[in-house]
């Protein structure tokens, strides 16, 4: 990806400044919950990518859902970003591994302007509380920080983790077998359709429901998402998550994944998983995004902070 200097380390300490330190935990989608399933790709994403992942025979894929932020018992009624984190494991040891969240833009349009707006938002030390001119200045000059806010606040509390869009939200190319790379940004939708609670009802589910929601609806078949791809157009900017594909473009669907697992708390082969999502299979190819081509270095960094802490575990 294009150069961008920030500081991996910087961007966990001041992760871990602003968000708060949870020893053996990871440094953001701390609170989370292990799942399996099966992805099943379709004709068309045989005819966008060679990736394996498409041949139309199931593919074993581990899941993790979380909420956004360090706090391992962030309350899970507040309308905040959820993630759907997977590793699709392919034939002959390949693996796909994404970080897909709740909204089709994150925060900050560089790991440059990631690490000003966490530094914005640091508690003072005297009144523990960001100070409101340091938050206002940033943002004014860096209008686009707000923007996976705003679109937050508009939305509802989320009902289920089975119940929301997940977008990958940078740029991937798929390359089919004759060469030809086709563009675009993902997302899984949920067959269901997405779920939202009224503000009344998200007060009454309280702060731990997801995790037992997410097993009710595995139980019960209804934890399908079809995984779609919105093709760009030329001219679309697919360098820059703080900007989504205009609305509208094509969509085509990959094929679909279906939960059929929810592991016990504190259990499953997601834990060991650290979800870097440039670990890219064959036949799909990273765009030029800055933000993306930074998370690697950062996520590495986190896992071996928490598995140290952890100890033998
Ligand atoms: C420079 C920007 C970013 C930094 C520094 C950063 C940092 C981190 C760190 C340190 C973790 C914990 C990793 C671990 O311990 O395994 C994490 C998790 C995660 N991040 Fe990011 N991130 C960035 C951008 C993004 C973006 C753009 C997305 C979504 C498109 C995203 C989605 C996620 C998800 C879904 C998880 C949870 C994965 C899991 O379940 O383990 N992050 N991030």
């Amino acid at each position: 990806g294009p150069a961008d200097n920030t500081d991996p380390t910087a961007l966990v300490n001041q992760l871990e400044a602003t968000t708060g330190k949870f020893p053996g935990q990871r440094r953001s989608g701390a609170k989370g919950i292990c799942a399996t399933g099966e992805f099943v790709g379709s004709a068309q994403g045989r005819a966008l990518s060679t990736a394996s992942a498409f041949s139309g025979q199931p593919v074993p894929v581990v899941a993790r859902f979380s909420l956004t932020g360090a706090n391992p018992a962030a309350p899970d009624n507040t309308k905040s970003q959820r993630n759907m984190a997977l590793q699709f494991n392919l034939p002959g040891g390949e693996q796909w591994l994404m970080g897909n969240i709740s909204t089709p833009v994150f925060g900050a349009a560089t790991p440059a302007q990631f690490l000003g707006r966490l530094a914005s938002l640091q508690a003072d030390p005297a009144t523990k509380k960001a100070d409101p001119a340091k938050v206002k200045a940033f943002a004014d000059a860096n209008p686009e920080v707000l923007l996976q806010g705003k679109y937050l606040a508009a939305q509802p509390v989320p009902a289920s983790f089975a119940g929301l869009n997940y977008w990958g939200v940078h740029g991937f190319g798929f390359v089919n077998a004759q060469g030809a790379t086709t563009w675009g940004k993902w997302l899984f939708e949920p067959v269901g359709g997405v779920q939202g609670l009224s503000d009344d009802e998200a007060k009454a589910k309280g702060a731990n429901f997801l995790f037992d929601d997410l097993r009710q609806r595995v139980a019960t078949g209804q934890a399908r998402f079809d995984f779609n791809l919105e093709l760009a157009q030329s001219g679309d900017q697919l360098d820059n998550p703080t900007v989504p594909l205009p609305a509208g473009r094509q969509k085509v669907n990959l094929g679909q994944l279906r939960i059929t697992k929810v592991e016990a708390e504190g259990q499953g082969a997601c834990l060991g998983v650290t979800f870097i999502p440039t670990v890219l299979p064959k036949g799909v190819v990273a765009g030029n995004d800055p933000v993306l081509a930074a998370r690697a270095a950062p996520y590495a960094i986190s896992q071996g902070r928490r598995q140290s802490e952890a100890g033998a575990k």
